[in-house]
């Protein structure tokens, strides 16, 4: 029998069998560090596995929150109490929102890919976009509606060298992107508030512009943002939006696309999306003057749903992570549950895409007229 540490031909074999088992066990332990605190799923952007969390709910109330949030949808749907709504969506960004920064970075919305650049330069080309259509600039102030963890304020602010204050009823948000506004450099620029765009804590006539990406469907009436919006900009200024649509291919008597569209309010805490004729309706109600009405999402524009579909097999992997972290008790238990809502959405919403019947940037560039009448 040959024992560690003795001589001869059987000894050297131990010895080769133990530093192969050792040499194994580094191996998987190096993978399991690098899966789970290194990999930063679809990209790298400060956020790690091990820091999943509720927002600003504890650990213990994450499973909870998340089945309150889910029966929100169910009947009576409580979800159609308009006043219910902000509380809602406050609910579900302090779920979603460390996942999404995770899995997708610190702007919380698609853009149109663009050949030959990558996903974080496509989205800062969506970004961009808003100070040329709003022709910001050095010094001027700008509303930023429904603001996220700041990845377009920080991209906006420092394109365009203007003052943005972002709005989030999310607290854990403006933790987030104020803090990160400091790392960036940016916290002259940028400041970030806590509060219900729908009544917005802003003086009238205050921003010399105002902007919203993909934050507006939230609302329970979208009169009431554009309201908001439409008081608090000086006459003559000018305001720009992307909507989550239903575009003219959605038939409301083809049960595929009602189910597609109903995945998409469930997993997105939407309250009902509108249709593309509504949004610039509604602004022409308000008092708008809409000088564009289009979809940014229609050729020749490239598709912006294949990040999400070519990010599939990452999607596997965070969810075998998470219900790792959740088994070993790193993560909160519901955080599961609530990567599975996402992953259920991130189907509905390609399947909106490559369908044509939904689009997440419905583009509308809106004047508030010099004179109100
Ligand atoms: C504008 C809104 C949010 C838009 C997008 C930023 C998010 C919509 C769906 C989200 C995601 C879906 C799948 C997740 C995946 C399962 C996970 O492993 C990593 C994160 C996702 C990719 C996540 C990222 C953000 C979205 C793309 C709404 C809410 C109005
Ligand atoms: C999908 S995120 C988009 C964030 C940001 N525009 C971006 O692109 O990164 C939607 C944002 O709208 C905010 N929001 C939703 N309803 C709101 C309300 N009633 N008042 C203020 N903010 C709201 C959410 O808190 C969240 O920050």
């Amino acid at each position: 029998m040959g024992s560690v540490g003795g001589s001869g031909g059987s000894g050297t074999e131990a010895w080769a069998t133990w530093g192969m088992f050792l040499g194994a066990m580094g191996a998987m332990g190096a993978g399991a560090y690098y899966m789970l605190v290194m990999t930063g799923a679809a990209e790298r952007k400060g956020k790690r596995a091990v820091d999943l969390g509720g927002g600003s709910i504890t650990r213990e109330q994450v499973k909870s929150s998340y089945q309150k949030y889910a029966s929100f949808f169910e009947k009576p749907k409580q979800i159609e109490a308009k006043d219910n709504v902000p509380n809602f969506v406050d609910t579900f960004y302090n779920l979603v929102t460390d996942i999404y920064e995770w899995g997708w970075g610190q702007s919380f919305h698609f853009s149109p890919a663009v050949p030959g650049k990558s996903h974080k330069e496509s989205t800062r080309i969506h970004e961009e976009r808003v100070v040329d259509l709003l022709g910001l600039k050095p010094g001027e102030k700008v509303l930023d509606v429904g603001c996220g963890v700041g990845g377009p304020m920080r991209a906006i602010a420092a394109y365009s060298q203007a003052f943005v204050t972002g709005i989030t009823i999310n607290d854990y948000q403006v933790e987030r992107a104020r803090s990160h506004n400091k790392k960036a450099g940016l916290d002259r620029l940028c400041e970030v508030v806590c509060g219900n765009f729908l009544q917005m804590p802003f003086e009238d006539n205050s921003f010399d512009g105002a902007y919203s990406i993909e934050a507006t469907c939230h609302a329970p009436e979208l009169k009431d943002v554009y309201s908001e919006v439409f008081r608090v900009l000086k006459p003559g200024h000018l305001y720009v939006t992307y909507e989550w649509v239903t575009t003219p291919l959605f038939r409301a008597d083809n049960a595929e696309h009602v189910e597609c569209i109903h995945g998409i309010e469930h997993g997105d805490a939407l309250p009902g999306l509108r249709s593309y004729k509504q949004v610039g309706e509604i602004a022409k109600e308000v008092g708008f003057v809409v000088l564009e009405d289009r979809d940014l999402a229609l050729p020749p524009a490239k598709p912006w749903w294949t990040r999400l579909k070519m990010g599939r097999l990452a999607y596997y992997r965070n969810h075998l992570m998470i219900a790792l972290l959740s088994f070993l008790g790193i993560a909160p238990k519901g955080v599961v549950d609530v990567h599975e809502m996402l992953f259920k959405t991130a189907d509905h919403l390609t399947r909106g895409g490559e369908t044509g019947i939904f689009s997440p940037m419905h583009l509308l560039l809106l004047q508030k007229p010099e004179k109100s009448s």
